[in-house]
């Protein structure tokens, strides 16, 4: 109590949950200034009560963490697994990473996974396009050329994780999707007309009619607060702060090189930079629309007076009412693989199919005309589950 009369007395301003340290960073998500303490509290404590009030998990399932090795998939890993052993949810916890082939990014970032498969204790399994396609990601680049490669990407890594989590017999997969995904994927269907993926892209949970769920723990979390946290493994390690600043400081610049590698090579899609012009295309769509402009976009740019504008594109989204006379995709297996799709072969088959014909085009962009529907009712308006990627929430 005198320590906190004697900061009060020093003018120092203290954490507005505690009332008794000193506050150390203003929270991205309230702009409250907190203390440390309090926001590894609360970071963690909103997470959980975000599983419980959605029932995520039941005592006993298996899940795979969907780990890419980026900072997003790290931190759920350790959450998520401290989660489990301080609150007794009774999960058996698994990382799954997904090698796609592409020189100098996934190699580099599958060495963090394999790190954390030490550092938490959990079994990795790493499934890689190579084995599940014959194909790497640089195979196809080369061959596709510098366009459209992101389509072969996209399409195999979604089904690539879902072979790895039945080899692993799991019951569910996580990803480390957060609110700024969810709002960016909002907005992008939005402004495509994208009524099918609109509906679904805010659900924490999809994929139940599919082969394994997935599910977004991260959903309300915001990705500044998961840029901050991982401090904490350097707290609750002891470890030195300058090396861990140092490491930071190592990666930052490792990753800097690659992403500016690739795009003077202007390799695959995957690469950092394209997910900066994705976000540069859609500055300059929202700009050309007012609309959106005023209500979402000026809001976003102006996330930092008012950080609830995550939180409210994500509501709007979940307040999207799809009119019953809309009509949406028919959902069926593949007749090549079995997978899950709308058409006669799923995304993944015909992609394959082009590539091993020496045709890597044939079925890039939407499906019509290439493979039709299953039903016959091509010219119905209802477009192929799996015919375009929108937004970070579809891989
Ligand atoms: N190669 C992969 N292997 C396994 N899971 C993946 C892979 N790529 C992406 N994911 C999952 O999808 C989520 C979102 O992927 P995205 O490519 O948007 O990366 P991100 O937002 O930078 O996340 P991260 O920081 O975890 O890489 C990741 O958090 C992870 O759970």
């Amino acid at each position: 109590m005198e320590g906190e009369e004697g900061e009060r007395r020093r003018g120092v301003r203290l954490c507005c949950l505690c009332n008794q340290k000193r506050a150390s960073l203003k929270r991205p998500k309230t702009l409250q200034h907190i203390c440390r303490d309090c926001f590894y509290d609360v970071f963690e404590d909103e997470i959980h009560q975000v599983i419980l009030q959605n029932h995520l998990f039941r005592p006993g399932e298996r899940i795979a963490i969907g780990a890419s090795g980026g900072k997003d998939s790290t931190v759920l890993a350790y959450v998520l697994s401290k989660l489990n052993r301080i609150h007794n949810y009774g999960l058996h916890l698994f990382l799954l990473s997904v090698d796609e082939g592409i020189t100098g990014y996934r190699d580099d970032s599958l060495e963090t996974v394999h790190r954390n498969q030490i550092q938490y204790g959990l079994p990795l399994h790493v499934v890689s396009y190579k084995d599940l396609y014959g194909w790497t990601m640089d195979d196809i680049v080369k061959l596709i050329g510098l366009k459209n490669n992101c389509t072969f990407c996209g399409v195999f890594r979604r089904q690539a994780l879902d072979r790895g989590a039945s080899l692993l017999k799991v019951d569910k997969i996580v990803t480390g999707h957060n609110a700024d995904d969810i709002a960016e994927t909002v907005l992008l269907n939005l402004l495509r007309g994208d009524i099918a993926r609109l509906s679904r892209c805010t659900s924490i949970t999809t994929g139940e009619d599919g082969p394994i769920p997935r599910c977004k723990p991260f959903k309300y979390t915001y990705e500044k607060e998961i840029v901050i946290y991982p401090s904490e493994f350097v707290y609750q390690m002891n470890l030195n702060h300058f090396v861990f600043f140092l490491h930071l400081f190592y990666g930052w610049i490792r990753s800097l090189t690659v992403s500016l590698r690739m795009l003077i090579s202007r390799g695959s899609t995957t690469s950092p930079p394209n997910a900066f012009i994705l976000q540069m295309h859609i500055v300059v769509l929202l700009a050309s629309s007012s609309r959106i402009w005023k209500e979402s976009g000026l809001a976003l740019l102006c996330v930092k007076c008012r950080p609830r504008a995550i939180l409210d594109i994500i509501k709007s989204g979940e307040n999207f009412r799809i009119s019953t006379t809309t009509k949406m995709p028919e959902q069926g297996t593949c007749e090549r693989c079995g997978y899950i799709s709308s058409q006669k072969w799923c995304k993944a088959c015909v992609l394959l199919d082009g590539l091993n014909r020496g045709l890597p085009k044939l079925g890039i962009g939407r499906s019509r005309g290439s493979i039709g529907f299953k039903n016959g009712n091509e010219s119905d308006g209802a477009k192929s589950i799996e015919s375009k990627q929108s937004g970070t929430l579809d891989f």
